[in-house]
């Protein structure tokens, strides 16, 4: 674990506003993050709060899913918060679907609503432990 955790921030585009008020509302908590986000979510984060220390990764649809998914595989992740919109079809949809199925595989603290979100960033779950899986094999990848 980190001294400083990394959490991903991720929003499609009818949830960015919904991301930015999160982020505004959360501003005092995340400075003590080190923070990565997908090309415009991160660029909509860093506009609305300039003082978080956000990384910014490709655009979602040009790899920046696959960015956090791998971050995950290697360890480099604490936590996920990805406000999906459940109501457009999105032409990378695998990409989506393969960042959550890696979330699942690593056991990642993974928030998809800001309800869920709120509940995420009062846990001790995301600064204290680090992240498991339920396959052993995964887990002996990742100690
Ligand atoms: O599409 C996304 C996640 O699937 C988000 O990407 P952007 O933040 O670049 O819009």
């Amino acid at each position: 674990m980190p001294d400083t955790p990394t959490l991903a921030l991720v929003a499609h585009d009818a949830k960015k506003d919904v991301m930015v008020e999160f982020v505004r509302r959360h501003r005092e908590k995340l400075v003590d993050f080190d923070l990565v986000g997908t090309g415009t979510t991160g660029g909509r984060i860093l506009d609305a709060c300039p003082e978080l220390k956000l990384k910014r990764l490709k655009s979602g649809p040009l790899g920046g899913d696959q960015q956090i998914g791998a971050m995950i595989c290697e360890g480099k992740l604490q936590g996920l918060i990805f406000f999906v919109d459940p109501l457009s079809p999105m032409p990378h949809d695998v990409d989506v679907k393969a960042l959550m199925r890696l979330a699942l595989v690593y056991d990642m603290p993974m928030a998809l609503n800001p309800s869920t979100a709120d509940i995420l960033l009062r846990s001790a779950r995301l600064k204290g432990l680090k992240t498991t899986s339920e396959t052993p094999e995964v887990n002996a990848l990742i100690s």
